[in-house]
């Protein structure tokens, strides 16, 4: 797995630093709140499971699958819902938790999706954010790192389902994928 990463972009120890500070940042935005956190399979499982135990406040957790790259490295454009939550998030305050906003057709997708369901405040935390890429106008409200425009890999995010257990980000070989 490690031959495959071109560069490690976040070492294990920059990503633990940066989900200390959302978790406290998160604990005290949301205090007397009624927050539920809704983790979007895969990709956000691990950032998820960190940043739930770095926020101090009662709180709820869901989980919903969407996805759209497969085996690419290039969305396909079609979100599709493959899990949805299982609760209702009615006069909730909603934390969307993603691992990665690149070209904004996925958040754009929830935005959409969860906004018409009359939660009380639907917010979105993502620990990268492609900047560079974005096709759709969409801002996250609490992001970890900005990142330049190369495919990454790790931290739960993957390249055809692997490399989701790598414990830093890392940039992927072009030649793995082309
Ligand atoms: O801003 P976008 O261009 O839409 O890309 C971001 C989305 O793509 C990835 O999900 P993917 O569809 O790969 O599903 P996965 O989390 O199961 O890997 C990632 O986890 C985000 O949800
Ligand atoms: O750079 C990425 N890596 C893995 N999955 C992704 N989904 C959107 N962008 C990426
Ligand atoms: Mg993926």
């Amino acid at each position: 797995m490690k031959n495959d990463i071109k560069e490690i972009l976040l070492t294990e120890e920059q990503i633990k630093t940066k989900v200390a500070e959302l978790g406290a940042q998160i604990s005290k935005d949301y205090k007397g709140k009624d927050l539920i956190v809704i983790c979007i399979l895969k990709g956000a499982t691990p950032f998820m499971a960190d940043l739930i135990r770095e926020i101090k406040i009662p709180m709820a957790i869901d989980f919903m699958a969407v996805s759209s790259y497969g085996v690419s490295t290039q969305s396909s454009g079609v979100v599709r819902i493959l899990k949805d939550l299982d609760t209702g998030i009615e006069n909730k305050d909603v934390l969307i938790i993603e691992d990665i906003v690149d070209s904004g057709l996925t958040l754009k997708y929830l935005l959409e999706n969860l906004s018409s369901r009359k939660a009380n405040s639907v917010k979105v935390c993502t620990f990268l954010e492609k900047t560079e890429r974005r096709e759709i106008n969409v801002i996250p409200d609490y992001k970890g790192y900005d990142i330049p425009n190369e495919f990454v890999v790790g931290y739960g995010l993957d390249f055809a389902e692997k490399y989701r257990n790598l414990p830093y980000i890392g940039v992927l070989k072009p030649e793995i994928y082309s």
